[in-house]
């Protein structure tokens, strides 16, 4: 932009998988999890100014405060110097619903602050700091992310993908649901990968993995099951699943005539939830 307004997308988070294989002594779970980022998210905007702020606009706006605990002023302050930005957050993500909006926005604002005051990126510490998800979402690249969130393999582009996202309009909190987990110690996914390239085996192999936070999750809001049952009810629905730690579940479509209908169906079944069409994230 000619005005020095610097623009970064915060693609939502999917967890294709998420297994929980052990927990450390501080309480943190150790996982085992494959991300992709869709082409759907937030957007940060920052430009120079001498002083801090932060304007929250979009869909989701009002579900959030400018407060000192947002994670785009947390962001901001993590590189330690006292610079000025304003930066405006477009909130098009339904907040705490297991997307990463909060960890994608926070990741989006050390890329565009970075960019605004050319100084690097804060170190690997700092940026797990700010949240387990926001070192995965520093990239949009298909992602094998372990340890507590801070082990990753990046595995280049997602292949192309139909998918259809829902949240019930009901905010779920991380911690709780990772509390209420019964076994903490569940196996990994296997070493070896299909191609994801060659999708109907990439997709068949996902649909073996799991989400060991949906049980939790579906007992803090039974309306996930709701969720779940109407995405695999639609016809050419290849898989539906629980994205991190709820409410907001995805699923993969055979073609986008697919993806479309079953979009268009649930928006008229079910009006309340959010139901929000996309694709993999440009990398
Ligand atoms: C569930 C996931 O979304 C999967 O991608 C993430 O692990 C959560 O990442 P996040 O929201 O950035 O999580 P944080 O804000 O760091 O932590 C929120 C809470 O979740 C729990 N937490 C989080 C990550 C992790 N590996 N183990 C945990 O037990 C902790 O109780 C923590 O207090
Ligand atoms: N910019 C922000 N956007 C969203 N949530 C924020 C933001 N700043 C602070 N938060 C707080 O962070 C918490 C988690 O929000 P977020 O939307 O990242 O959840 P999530 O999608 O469940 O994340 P994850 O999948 O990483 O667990 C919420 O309680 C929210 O109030």
């Amino acid at each position: 932009m000619t005005d020095g307004t610097i623009v970064e997308r915060a693609s939502a988070k999917v967890n294709l998988s998420l297994h929980v294989t052990g927990v450390r002594p501080d309480g943190y779970h150790l996982l085992d999890s494959l991300v992709m980022f869709t082409s759907l998210g937030d957007e940060i905007h920052v430009a120079p100014a001498g002083t801090l702020s932060l304007t929250i606009e979009g869909p989701f706006a009002d579900d959030l405060r400018v407060d000192d605990d947002n994670l785009v002023l947390r962001a901001a302050r993590s590189f330690g110097v006292p610079d000025g930005a304003a930066i405006t957050l477009h909130k098009n993500l339904p907040v705490a619903s297991g997307i990463g909006g909060g960890s994608a926005d926070a990741a989006a604002t050390l890329r565009a602050l970075a960019r605004l005051w050319d100084v690097p990126l804060p170190n690997a510490k700092t940026i797990l700091s700010l949240g387990a998800d926001v070192p995965v979402c520093m990239t949009t690249e298909l992602t094998k992310m372990s340890g507590i969130g801070n082990e990753l393999e990046r595995l280049g582009p997602a292949p192309m993908l139909d998918i259809v996202l829902v949240n019930p309009k009901i905010g779920v909190s991380t911690a709780s649901v990772f509390n209420e987990l019964e076994s903490k110690s569940n196996t990994p996914m296997p070493a070896d990968m299909p191609d994801p390239f060659d999708t109907d085996n990439w997709v068949g192999w996902i649909a073996h993995q799991r989400n060991d936070l949906q049980p939790p999750a579906l007992t803090a809001a039974p309306v996930i099951a709701d969720v779940l049952a109407a995405l695999s009810a639609q016809q050419g629905c290849t898989l539906a699943r629980m994205s991190g730690s709820g409410a907001t579940c995805f699923a993969l479509f055979e073609d986008s005539d697919a993806q479309s209908d079953a979009a268009k169906a649930l928006r008229v079944s079910h009006p309340e939830w959010w139901v929000a069409e996309t694709d993999e994230a440009p990398t």
